[in-house]
């Protein structure tokens, strides 16, 4: 049988409706076939699944076209088999991701699970799309957060996102970011944890435990009003369940969407019982919070607002006084609690951790900022007030924030609604992360990028400015907390640089300056310091 179609010739007879000539004779387009077995053929189910087939995979790979490039899409698996393999060499994925970008350009796609997933790298990128199109990228993406309990600012979205931002952000400024009142919660921080420095002098000794409980306190003085022990064992159990919900959980990072079992078969059991584990924690978490509540509940004064609390107190009974319901319900004031805990201790406390670090890696950059520090105040203690007048001391603050990139990812934002950058389409609801460590480290914006260099930051002895700085992200979901953790780390670090010089335990063994893996924060593998007073 041939299947040679002469189309021309069936239309034409089709129009003189002359079907019955060729129902008897198969000349015409299929040789050997009559009308009614030609039209039984084109309607046979196989044939109509080829061509419903032929159409889909069409239609896929135009709509595939446009998309950004990646890793090379599997039907069904996407690209988790990329993730999979950097597990498996022991990669992070934020390096990982970070050097696909060398391959694939500033705009990648990858498919985990079904879903999109689409990564910026580079300075210009991540402001294009985070400042430019800030109303098509600054969501957040539900699906992701779905088994959250609780949405507070980072995990909300639209108008409950906003009230409850600029909820948090009055009453940080209420509660003195910037102000003397937080400075003193600060300082007080300070002054114990060089108490116990005094106490520890010449011992090895792990920076980080120390400023984990200095930052735990901040926060939960601004928010409950009060500081807690370090030794007891209520503060013990707050720090270890925070804690614990950003090492063990990491729901908020893509490689969650990995199911468990595929960890559990590449040997990262920690992972696949992390969900789990946080759960858990989370159930502590509120009602611990929960009672903190009632407690303020019973003796809130509206006159005498003490901290985050008492704040939210005002506001729901100022709300119920006007007759109306509050925007800020009390879901969204656990949430943003359990944020601030979250996103506030860990990050301000790896920083500090990184800070030692360069500064005894760097002997030279600690001489020198102690020198302008007594210098200029001698033994005064350095107040938020003097903030810009130490120039040297806060260009290293910026390098080493440049170079620790604590947070070396974005927390995941939605495209809110299909859109166009940079000529590839962005299908609506894809995750799209910011690779913050790839504009730090843009060869495109800074010069060595690699090298430890506070010098880069100064033009004639004053800070200069570079829009490739970006800790903190930028745009509208930039971090809530940049002006507190400035204050807290330009308070700490200079305040203790005063006091103490810090050494290696080992003065020969470098520190190779890696970070330990499988955190959301990258924080320095562990590393002991020798503290001793300051005689410079
Ligand atoms: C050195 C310290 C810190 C660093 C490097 C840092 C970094 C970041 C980054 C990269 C983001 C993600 C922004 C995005 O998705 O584009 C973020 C968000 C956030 N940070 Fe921070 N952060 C720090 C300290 C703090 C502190 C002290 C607080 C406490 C108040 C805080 C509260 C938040 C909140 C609530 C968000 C979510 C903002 C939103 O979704 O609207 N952070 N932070």
């Amino acid at each position: 049988m041939s299947y040679v179609l002469d189309y021309d010739s069936f239309v034409k007879k089709e129009k003189n409706k002359n079907l019955e000539k060729y129902a008897h004779r198969g000349t015409f387009c299929i040789l050997n076939l009559n009308m009614f077995e030609f039209t039984a053929l084109v309607f046979s189910p196989t044939v109509m699944v080829v061509f419903l087939l032929v159409f889909l995979v069409g239609l896929l790979l135009f709509r595939v076209r446009d998309l950004p490039p990646g890793p090379t899409r599997i039907p069904v698996i996407g690209t988790l088999w990329w993730y999979v393999l950097q597990q498996l060499r022991g990669r992070r994925m934020p390096v990982a991701l970070f050097e696909e970008s060398r391959r694939h350009g500033d705009v990648q796609l990858y498919y985990v699970a079904g879903n999109t997933i689409v990564y910026l790298f580079g300075y210009d990128a991540i402001q294009e799309a985070f400042v430019k199109r800030a109303d098509d990228f600054s969501g957040r993406p539900d699906w992701l957060f779905k088994d959250l309990p609780s949405h507070g600012i980072v995990f909300s979205n639209g108008t409950k996102w906003r009230a409850i931002r600029k909820f948090t952000l009055v009453a940080l400024r209420d509660f003195g970011v910037g102000r003397t009142s937080l400075e003193e919660k600060i300082m007080r921080e300070v002054d114990v944890a060089a108490e116990l420095l005094r106490q520890n002098v010449e011992q090895p000794i792990e920076m980080r435990c120390i400023f984990h409980k200095m930052v735990t306190n901040i926060i939960f003085n601004i928010i409950f009003g009060k500081r807690l022990e370090y030794d007891s064992r209520e503060f013990a159990e707050v720090s270890e369940k925070m804690q614990s919900i950003l090492t063990d959980g990491a729901v908020i990072e893509p490689a969650s969407l990995i199911p468990g079992f595929v960890w559990k078969l590449i040997g990262s059991d920690k992972r696949a019982d992390a969900k789990a584990t946080q759960k858990e924690t989370l159930a502590w978490v509120f009602s611990y919070v929960a009672g903190q509540i009632e407690q303020h509940r019973d003796t809130f004064q509206s006159d005498h607002i003490r901290d985050f609390v008492d704040h939210y107190l005002l506001q729901e009974r100022e709300d119920s006084a006007a007759g109306g319901k509050s925007e800020i319900t009390k879901e969204l004031m656990f949430g943003a609690i359990i944020d601030m805990f979250v996103a506030g201790t860990d990050t301000t406390a790896n920083t500090l951790n990184w800070a030692v670090l360069f500064l005894q890696e760097n002997p030279e950059v600690q001489r020198q900022c102690q020198a302008e520090i007594r210098e200029k105040y001698g033994e005064r203690q350095i107040n938020w007030s003097d903030n810009g007048t130490l120039p040297y001391t806060e260009a290293t603050i910026l390098e080493i924030q440049r170079l620790g990139n604590i947070a070396e990812m974005s927390v995941p934002h939605a495209c809110v609604k299909e859109t166009t950058f940079r000529g590839y389409r962005i299908p609506a609801g894809s995750l799209v992360q910011a690779n913050l460590l790839s504009s730090n480290l843009d060869s495109r914006h800074w010069d060595n990028p690699t090298q430890f260099c506070p010098d880069r930051h100064l033009q004639n002895g004053i800070l200069k400015k570079n829009p490739a700085f970006m800790p903190f992200s930028i745009g509208p979901r930039m971090c809530l907390g940049t002006q507190l953790a400035r204050m807290e780390m330009f308070l700490i670090i200079t305040n203790l640089l005063q006091r103490f010089q810090f050494r290696r335990e080992h003065q020969d063994v470098r520190h190779n300056l890696e970070c330990t893996a499988g955190q959301l924060t990258a924080a320095p593998t562990p590393y002991h310091t020798r503290v001793s007073t300051c005689d410079v």
